[in-house]
């Protein structure tokens, strides 16, 4: 089989952790770890949800691609996504949208499949971050971020490649992520 990262991407709380989650345990596919400055929220674990960093450590690293999202250091290096690659031709990664644009431009066309999540109610998505446990003045900050602000709708660079799902029910979700996976494994 031919090796492919599957990069979920879109706004706060659309479920991009719950997808890679579900494509790691019913897919088997190891998620890249990646690197962030943000404090880890409770329950969140050091190099298993991210490498937690200190600005200084941050910098020491180096990245394929990095950002700022809602005033935090992000990125995901090359080794990451190698490390996973020795484990399954088939990883998963979570990135904001600037970070899938440049995986999709930094590797070659045919190993990146970029799906897209959105919800039908953009309201859904303050509910769901407070129901997660997530600090209210924190998440009133990101809902105010020029990043969430830029994610709520799907970039022009995105549109011709990405997989829309609008993840309303989790059930419906988990087909349409099941068709997208068949669809981009069935010619390998
Ligand atoms: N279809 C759904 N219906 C209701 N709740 C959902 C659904 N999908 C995910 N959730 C819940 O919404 C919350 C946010 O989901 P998740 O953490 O996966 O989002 P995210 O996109 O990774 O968010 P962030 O970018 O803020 O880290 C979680 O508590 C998750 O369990
Ligand atoms: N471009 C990158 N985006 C990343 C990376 N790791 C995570 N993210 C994205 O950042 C925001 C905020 O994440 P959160 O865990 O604080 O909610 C979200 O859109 C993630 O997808 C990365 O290495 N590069």
């Amino acid at each position: 089989m031919k090796r492919k990262v599957f990069v979920v991407t879109g706004n706060t709380g659309t479920g991009k952790t719950s997808v890679t989650k579900y494509l790691n345990e019913f897919y088997e596919m190891p998620k890249v770890v990646t690197h962030t400055t943000r404090q880890p929220r409770a329950g969140e674990m050091d190099q298993v949800d991210y490498y937690f960093e200190s600005h200084d450590t941050f910098a020491q690293n180096h990245y394929l691609e990095q950002v700022t999202y809602d005033g935090n250091q992000y990125g995901s290096s090359r080794e990451g996504l190698e490390r996973a690659f020795e484990k399954n031709p088939l990883i998963t990664i979570v990135l904001d949208t600037q970070g899938a644009a440049t995986y999709l431009e930094e590797l070659p066309a045919d190993e990146v499949v970029v799906i897209y999540l959105t919800v039908s109610k953009e309201h859904d998505l303050y509910q769901r971050l407070v129901k997660r446990g997530d600090d209210v003045q924190k998440i009133h900050e990101r809902l105010s971020s020029e990043e969430y602000v830029r994610d709520t709708q799907i970039p022009e660079n995105l549109q011709a490649q990405a997989h829309v799902v609008e993840n309303d029910d989790w059930e419906e979700t988990k087909n349409k992520i099941d068709a997208i996976v068949q669809a981009s494994i069935q010619n390998d």
